[in-house]
């Protein structure tokens, strides 16, 4: 398979623009790869779309729908335009990888949902466009998420390598780095969620090459808490959970859930455990804020207890990551610490829209873009639909 997939490499690179519209509602972010789909050769330009207030009202009102609820066509349309606005301003793109707005996500039941349709952007743009990367993971029994792992792959060659695009090489990465050993990459967005990954594998889709799943909930319900509360859209830099209180009943709690419990993969929808929000009801916005951030923390650590073995390095990507009081107890709690992405050169902010610029150019050549050990899904498996403008 590994011999397959280096053949076809040779089919060439191309400029692929990612764009992710992620759990927190907070815009749409697009990124640039110059990539076979099996390296990564470059990082290209990027931009962010803020959505509106009104816009991320439409969107959150629409949290839970799927395809034909009413509601739907008005949050894809605002989805399909800021896309269209956004990235008719970038050049020289031979293909986009465009996930959508993930309204709603069961993967054990009725599938997985991301408002926005990869044809309407493909006539707005003129540009291929590949989307609906999740739904044929889950018809074959995955779970549809993660589907970063198998970019997080190619970073991690690329970090193990010390060589390809602004990558910091070996002798900048401390000890513990380079080619020995695994690595994990953890993005800290609406969810949590973790890549463990051995870069020795021969290819992304090896048995033992990565394992992935949603770690837990990290700033959705820090952002929903303020948010309802204090009107602010996120804790800025976790200012106010730094002055409070973590109520221990609460993690209790949370961590008593059978989520916790089940082996990875596994994934999780955007307001799974809606109900921490009211669990921190009674406690003030300081100790609710510091609750809820030690919960998004210290699922990461029970997470990688699921690991096969100890990471050498964690490097976190994601808004999460500029939240200190977050940063700050997953150094404590986990045993070798965390690091920025950045440490290695690498995007956090543009991390998810760089892998669906990736994944997309896999879709488009056919190649896997999860498999049992990313999403469980039964084998390796390229999800996506690739729509071109007619
Ligand atoms: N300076 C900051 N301090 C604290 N939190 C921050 C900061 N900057 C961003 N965040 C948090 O990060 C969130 C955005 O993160 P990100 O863009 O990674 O999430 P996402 O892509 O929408 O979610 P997901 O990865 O779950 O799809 C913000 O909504 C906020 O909660
Ligand atoms: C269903 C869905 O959209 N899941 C997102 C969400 O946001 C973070 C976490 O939950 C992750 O599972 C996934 O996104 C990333 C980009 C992924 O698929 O790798």
């Amino acid at each position: 398979m590994a011999q397959g997939l280096r053949h076809k490499a040779a089919s060439g690179p191309v400029w692929a623009l990612g764009a992710m519209s992620g759990t927190s509602l907070d815009g749409v972010d697009a990124a640039m790869v110059l990539t076979d789909g099996d390296r990564i050769l470059e990082f290209g330009a990027r931009a962010y779309r803020p959505y509106s207030t009104a816009e991320r009202a439409s969107l959150r009102a629409a949290l839970g729908l799927w395809p034909g609820d009413p509601g739907v066509a008005e949050a894809a349309e605002i989805v399909e335009l800021a896309h269209a606005e956004l990235l008719s301003g970038f050049e020289g793109v031979d293909v986009v990888g465009f996930h959508g707005q993930t309204l709603a996500h069961d993967p054990r039941g009725r599938g997985t949902h991301q408002a926005g349709d990869g044809r309407v952007l493909a006539e707005a743009l003129g540009l291929p466009v590949v989307w609906d990367f999740r739904t044929s993971d889950v018809t074959m029994g995955g779970e549809g998420a993660p589907l970063a792992p198998f970019f997080h792959y190619a970073c991690a060659r690329m970090i193990a390598a010390a060589t390809g695009p602004g990558v910091a090489p070996a002798s900048d990465a401390g000890p513990g780095s380079g080619g020995g050993g695994p690595l994990a990459f953890l993005n800290l967005g609406g969810v949590g969620n973790l890549t463990w990954v051995d870069p020795a594998a021969p290819a992304p889709e090896a048995p033992g090459a990565c394992l992935a799943f949603d770690t837990g909930p990290a700033n959705a319900p820090i952002n929903d808490l303020v948010q309802a509360r204090l009107g602010w859209d996120h804790d800025r830099d976790g200012a106010l959970a730094a002055t409070g209180e973590v109520d221990e009943d609460v993690l209790r709690r949370l961590f008593g859930a059978a989520y916790f419990h089940r082996p990875p993969p596994k994934s999780l929808d955007r307001d799974e455990f809606g109900w921490l929000g009211e669990a921190v009801a009674g406690l003030s916005d300081a100790d609710a804020a510091a609750t809820l951030t030690a919960a998004a923390a210290a699922a990461v650590a029970e997470g990688l207890r699921q690991c096969p073995a100890p990471p050498r390095r964690v490097f976190v990507a994601g808004g999460g990551r500029r939240n200190a009081v977050m940063m700050s107890l997953l150094q404590d709690m986990l045993p070798g610490g965390v690091e920025p992405v950045e440490a290695v050169g690498l995007d956090g902010d543009m991390f998810e829209a760089q892998a669906f610029a990736y994944l997309a150019v896999r879709v488009a050549r056919g190649w896997p873009t999860s498999a049992p050990g990313t999403t469980g899904v039964a084998a390796a498996i390229g999800g996506g639909i690739l729509s071109t403008p007619v």
